[in-house]
């Protein structure tokens, strides 16, 4: 049988869509290939043309979203009903009741989110079936600086940039942490979308300048077992916010999506 290859546009060129991009440009993804590109500011030096988003969802079957939680928030509904296929990576966006609901409910296109930055969210849905949890912590450390915040005061600030060991810059649910940190707390939202409910989450954001690998714990607890995932990633070097593995669970997605045979689900 002769596969369709999905047309991608990747939306932001930044340290996720640019990996993605260059992939799907070098043709290494089977049965997916790059479109075009939109971001908000004129680049350079890319392989496929720059198009405004109009352009995208009518030469596009897929949309990557690697632009920010803002640009879900505006348009994500609109690629739906377009019907484009939105890949999305700022779950963050998703911690709205509202924004979620329409996002989830709009078509014809279909919405996906990366398990991104962290591993084991394939389980902790699994559990839905089994109840869920009783308990669901995440512990997300990170270097300070990618951490600082406009809402922040100086006495936090000054904590942060003077720490010696870590530093928990702020303890709060899966709803309340992604707003907050709309570049750096993604996984929060992620486990929450994973266990459908985003005030059973404990999140832990902890400043640590140490922590030169970037580090997720999840801990969840049920009647029907217990789970720890924990991993250290190195970051981006050009935007040490992101972990340098980001952009291959995207393409992990994409594979999945565009129906690589082999795919673990
Ligand atoms: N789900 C996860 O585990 C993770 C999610 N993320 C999130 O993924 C998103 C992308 O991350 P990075 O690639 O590290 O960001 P980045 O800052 O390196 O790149 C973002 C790019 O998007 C462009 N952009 C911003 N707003 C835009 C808009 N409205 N329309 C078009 N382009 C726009 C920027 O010009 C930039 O080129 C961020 O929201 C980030 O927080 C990042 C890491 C992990
Ligand atoms: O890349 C990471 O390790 C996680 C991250 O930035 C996020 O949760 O937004």
């Amino acid at each position: 049988m002769q596969r369709t290859v999905t047309r991608v546009g990747v939306v932001g060129w930044g340290a996720i869509g640019r990996t993605v991009g260059q992939v799907l440009a070098q043709g290494r993804l089977a049965g997916a290939e790059l479109t075009c590109v939109v971001d908000n500011r004129p680049l350079h030096d890319i392989p496929v043309p720059q198009a405004t988003l109009e352009q995208a969802i009518e030469e596009c079957d897929l949309l990557v979203e690697a632009a920010g939680q803002s640009f879900v928030r505006e348009w994500g509904t609109r690629v739906l009903e377009a019907g484009t296929d939105l890949l999305v990576a700022s779950t963050g966006a998703l911690t709205d009741d509202e924004a979620a609901a329409k996002l989830l409910a709009a078509g014809p296109g279909r919405v996906y989110f990366t398990g991104g930055a962290v591993g084991g969210i394939d389980l902790l849905q699994a559990a839905r079936g089994l109840g869920g949890f009783r308990s669901v912590r995440l512990t997300t450390t990170k270097l300070p600086a990618t951490l600082e915040q406009p809402w922040m005061d100086a006495e936090l600030l000054d904590r942060m940039r003077t720490a010696t060991g870590p530093v928990e810059v702020m303890r709060g649910t899966a709803r309340d942490v992604p707003v907050k940190f709309p570049r750096s707390t993604n996984v929060a939202a992620t486990v929450a979308l994973a266990v459908g409910d985003p005030d059973r989450v404990e999140v832990s954001v902890v400043a640590d300048p140490a922590a030169v690998r970037t580090r997720h714990v999840i801990e969840a607890d049920g009647d029907h077992g217990s789970y720890r995932f924990e991993v250290d990633h190195v970051p981006d070097p050009g935007n040490p916010a992101t972990s340098r593995i980001v952009p291959h669970a995207v393409l992990r997605g994409l594979a999945a999506i565009t129906g690589t045979a082999g795919q673990i689900l």
